[in-house]
């Protein structure tokens, strides 16, 4: 089977300070909060973005400042997607429930396709989410190797 991938990266910058989405299924938004409370004082110094009932929550319980879109089961995980396709944001803290279907499971799924293709660093649980929240990359400007997305329709089209 033939298959079609990106033939050439180029970069782009995370900024120092960072766009962080936070999102949690219903089953694991517990989980979610008393992690970003161990993590409160960190959080706050950066922009946070969240599907509507994660980021409600957070704001409410956390007294932070949450940019909140959609809830994921009415498109939010999809907007997260664009912002990632459109180099919008810069860490995904995705805490997925893998004991719980969701009605928008293609959401979710197409959300950590785009995370993949666009190189952003996921954390799907806490302890991954300790690590990333705890590198020094978080507070550099760090340079990250993307797909080429100019090169990648010029070959297309030529
Ligand atoms: O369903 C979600 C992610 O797939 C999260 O949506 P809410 O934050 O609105 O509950």
């Amino acid at each position: 089977m033939s298959e079609q991938r990106p033939g050439q990266q180029t970069t782009r910058t995370l900024p120092a300070c960072k766009r962080i989405a936070l999102i949690a299924h219903d089953g694991k938004k517990g989980e979610l909060l008393d992690w970003a409370k161990r993590w409160r004082e960190t959080l706050a110094r950066h922009r946070l973005i969240g599907t509507g009932t994660t980021a409600r929550r957070v704001s409410n319980e956390l007294g932070l400042e949450v940019e909140g879109l959609m809830s994921g089961p009415l498109g939010g995980d999809q907007q997260i997607g664009a912002l990632i396709t459109e180099q919008r944001l810069d860490l995904l803290i995705f805490f997925w429930d893998p004991f719980a279907p969701q009605p928008h499971d293609p959401d979710v799924k197409a959300l950590l396709r785009l995370a993949a293709l666009w190189n952003i660093p996921v954390a799907c649980n806490a302890a991954s989410a300790d690590f990333l929240i705890s590198s020094p990359y978080l507070v550099e400007d760090v340079s990250i190797g993307i797909p080429d997305a100019n090169d990648w329709v010029a070959g297309r089209t030529s």
